[in-house]
C-alpha cells in the first residue's frame, strides 16, 4: 500500500474505533475505555487529519466541533410538520382520551407511554445514512437549521450503523447534576444563571458559536421516527427498537401498556418518582401503538388523535436559596 492508502486505513479504523466507544460512553452509558485513552486515540485522529486534510471524513468524530460563528440561523421547512401534543390534566382527562380513540376504531388499543422529557424538541435527518440537517420545532412548519450545534451532541450519532434516509425526532436536554454544575460555572464567571434544565438547554443550542455549545452538557432523547426509507412498521414500539438498533438514543424506561388503567397505573409510579430520575420530565406521553390505528385516527390541524400528553404539577423549582443546607 502506498502512503495515502495507509493514511487513509489509519483514518478509518480511528474513526471506526472511536465512533465505538463515543456510542458505548454516551447513547449506552456503558464506557469501555477510560476518558484518557480516548483522547489519546482522538488526539492521533486530529493529528493525522492535520497533516493529510484532503483525507478527513464528514462522518469523523473530530467534526463534531467543526463549525464557525454563524451570524444567524437559517430557517429550515419541516418536510412533515412536527405535531404538537394536545394535554391530558387528569385520570378522567385520560379515560375521555381513551373513550374517543376505543369509540373511533372500534376495537381495543396497545397505548406506549414515554417520559415526557422537558427539553427542546428538534429534528433530524439522515442521509445514506449520515447526519445531514438538525433544526429546532419552530412552529412546527418552520424550525431553524442548528445542525453545527447538534453536531456536538455528544448521543447524536453522526453516522448510523446502515447508510439509509432517515428521519427522527427528539428531545434534547441537560440532565439535572449538569445543570447544577453548569450554573456554578455561570455564577462563578459573573454569567447569567439559567432558570431551569430546559431553558439551559434551549439557550446552548440557540447559540450561534458551535463552539460554546460544544461545552454544554447537552443529551437526547429520540421519541419519534418521521419517516425511513422503504421500511415498513406495524407499532410504534417497532420503530423506537428499531432506531436503538441504529445507534440512535432512546429512553430505556418507556412500558408498552395494554390498556388505559395500566397506563395510569405507570403514571402514578413515576408521579411519585420522578425525583429519582437524572433528568427532568414535567409529564407523560402516551401513544397508541399500532400504527394503522393512528392512521385511522389521523391529526387536528395542529395535534395527533393518537397521543397525548398527562402533565405532572409543576416540580418545587429549587431555588439556589433553598438548595444551601442550614448547618
Ligand atoms: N418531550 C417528549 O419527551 C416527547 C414529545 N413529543 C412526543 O411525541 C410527539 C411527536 C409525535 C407526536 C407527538 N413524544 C415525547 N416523548
Amino acid at each position: 500500500m502506498n502512503t495515502g492508502e495507509t493514511v487513509k486505513k489509519r483514518i478509518d479504523e480511528l474513526v471506526e474505533l472511536i465512533s465505538y466507544h463515543n456510542e458505548k460512553y454516551y447513547v449506552q452509558d456503558s464506557p469501555e475505555i477510560s476518558d484518557y485513552e480516548y483522547d489519546i486515540l482522538m488526539k492521533e485522529l486530529i493529528d493525522i487529519e492535520n497533516s493529510h486534510p484532503e483525507l478527513k471524513r464528514a462522518d469523523s468524530p473530530s467534526q463534531r466541533v467543526g463549525g464557525r460563528p454563524l451570524d444567524k440561523f437559517e430557517k429550515v421547512v419541516h418536510s412533515n410538520p412536527m405535531l404538537s401534543l394536545s394535554n391530558a390534566f387528569s385520570e378522567g382527562d385520560l379515560l375521555d382520551f381513551d373513550n374517543r380513540v376505543r369509540s373511533s376504531l372500534e376495537e381495543d388499543v396497545q397505548y406506549y407511554v414515554e417520559f415526557k422529557i422537558d427539553g427542546l424538541s428538534v429534528g433530524l435527518t439522515y442521509e445514506d445514512g449520515i447526519f445531514s440537517v438538525g433544526a429546532t420545532r419552530g412552529d412546527g412548519v418552520t424550525g431553524e437549521n442548528i445542525t453545527e450545534n447538534l453536531k456536538t451532541v455528544r448521543s447524536i450519532p453522526l453516522r448510523l450503523k446502515e447508510s439509509m434516509d432517515l428521519k427522527v425526532r427528539g428531545e434534547v436536554f441537560i440532565p439535572k447534576d449538569k445543570f447544577e454544575e453548569l450554573n456554578d460555572i455561570q455564577e462563578e464567571n459573573g454569567l447569567q444563571m439559567f432558570a431551569n434544565p430546559r431553558n439551559a438547554a434551549a439557550g446552548s443550542l440557540r447559540q450561534l458559536d458551535p463552539s460554546v455549545t460544544a461545552k454544554r452538557p447537552l443529551d437526547i432523547f429520540v421519541f419519534n421516527l418521521e419517516s425511513a426509507d422503504h421500511r415498513e412498521f406495524k407499532t410504534h414500539g417497532e420503530t423506537i427498537d428499531y432506531m436503538k438498533t441504529l445507534g440512535i438514543k432512546v429512553n430505556g424506561d418507556n412500558r408498552l401498556c395494554e390498556d388505559m388503567s395500566q397506563v395510569i397505573e405507570h403514571i402514578h409510579y413515576w408521579r411519585e418518582h420522578r425525583d429519582s430520575l437524572p433528568y427532568e420530565i414535567d409529564g407523560m406521553v402516551i401513544k397508541v401503538n399500532n400504527l394503522e390505528q393512528r392512521d385511522v385516527l389521523g391529526n387536528t390541524s395542529k395535534s395527533p388523535r393518537w397521543a397525548i400528553a398527562y402533565k405532572f404539577p409543576a416540580e418545587q423549582q429549587k431555588t439556589r436559596l433553598n438548595s444551601i443546607t442550614v448547618q
